[in-house]
């Protein structure tokens, strides 16, 4: 079988700490699959160029096989032009005690500007995730300022709440993460956000069972575990002086490799209509959407894309 033409893959923030763990996981076929060659554009600030360098050359170190190229630059035209698919973490990180509303004024203006070099340089049907807080507003902007990019390709990081929900419930039951599913995230990418475990499932060995049935305390699941899953990023600031990183690069490549490729389960098991949930955070759509189209050849999984009317009569977060 012929080999893959490369994906561009831009990391805008590329320099800071979860650029510093994301491209690795790209270069290695973690977001785009073991056979999907890939060409990295970086982008950064003029303040982080060295660091970017510095980067760059880790990534030639590392001799990825599936890394056909990497363009290192300060530039966002250099940076936006062909790209497949676009991971916007460029932008300030709150610190202990804010809200991540409290990051907005200075990362708004950062999504206005690359919003035209994307609109303007990326490839036709290039599919966006906005990483940097606050994420929801930010893709908003993002969406306002790129017209042309259909609002079905823009969309935000809400897949570490996800799989915080779903770490929560596997820690709780001592069961694997991988057999726990259809955890589902309304709201924000914010404190004020809603998991929902209600029509979630575990496997077990007498087939599929309600979380709520295994868990059997309710308390926990409407108090505790709403809270720990809220707060969880709070809670990583507060013991590593430092925003989570490696978990948000990870669910990065989870949310892209998804929307990509579809579901792990749809692939084994093709006649499960409703495959796995996936909560795509679009804060101007209005309605569910079926994007089945998406994710040929696995066209049974049905993608849920959150109702986020509360964004647009609250944009701060
Ligand atoms: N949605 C989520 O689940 C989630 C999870 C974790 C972190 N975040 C957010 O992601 C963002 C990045 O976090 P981090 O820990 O990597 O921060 P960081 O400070 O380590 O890195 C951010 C990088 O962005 C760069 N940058 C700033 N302005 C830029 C611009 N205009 N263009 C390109 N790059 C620019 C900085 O120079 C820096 O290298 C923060 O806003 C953080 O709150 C979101
Ligand atoms: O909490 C933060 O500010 C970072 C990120 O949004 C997270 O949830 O870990």
């Amino acid at each position: 079988m012929a080999a893959k033409e490369p994906m561009r893959v831009l990391v805008t923030g590329a320099a800071g700490q979860i650029g510093y763990a994301l491209v690795p996981m790209i270069a290695r076929g973690v977001m785009l699959g073991a056979d999907q060659p890939v060409i990295l554009h970086m982008l950064d600030i003029e303040f982080a160029a060295e660091a970017l360098k510095g980067v760059k050359m880790e990534l030639i170190d590392a001799a990825f096989p599936l890394l056909k190229g990497v363009v290192a630059t300060t530039d966002v035209v250099e940076a936006c032009t062909g790209v497949n698919v676009a991971v916007m973490v460029g932008g300030f990180p709150r610190k202990e005690g804010m809200e991540r509303k409290d990051v907005m004024t200075k990362n708004v203006s950062i999504y206005k500007a690359q919003a035209s070099a994307l609109e303007a340089h990326a490839a036709p049907n290039c599919k966006v995730l906005v990483v940097a807080n606050p994420a929801n507003t930010n893709a908003l902007i993002l969406k306002e300022f790129a017209p042309s990019i259909p609002e079905k390709n823009i969309s935000c990081l809400t897949r570490l709440d996800h799989n915080r929900a779903l770490g929560q419930i596997s820690e709780r039951l001592g069961v694997q993460v991988s057999d726990v599913k259809n955890a589902i995230i309304w709201g924000n990418h914010s404190s004020s956000q809603y998991p929902d475990v209600n029509h979630a499932t575990v496997k077990t060995s007498s087939g599929e069972k309600p979380v709520r049935e295994l868990v059997q305390d309710d308390e926990w699941l409407n108090g505790e575990f709403i809270a720990t899953v809220q707060q969880r990023g709070a809670a990583i600031i507060k013991a590593r002086k430092l925003s989570s990183a490696l978990s948000a690069a990870s669910s990065a490549c989870d949310h892209i490799r998804d929307w990509v490729l579809g579901t792990a389960e749809v692939c084994f098991s093709p006649c499960v209509l409703f495959g796995i949930w996936l909560i795509y955070m679009q804060p101007f759509n209005t309605e569910f959407v079926d994007h089945r189209e998406h994710l040929f050849p696995w066209v049974c999984t049905l993608m849920v894309h959150t109702v986020c009317l509360l964004v647009l009569s609250t944009p701060s977060q």
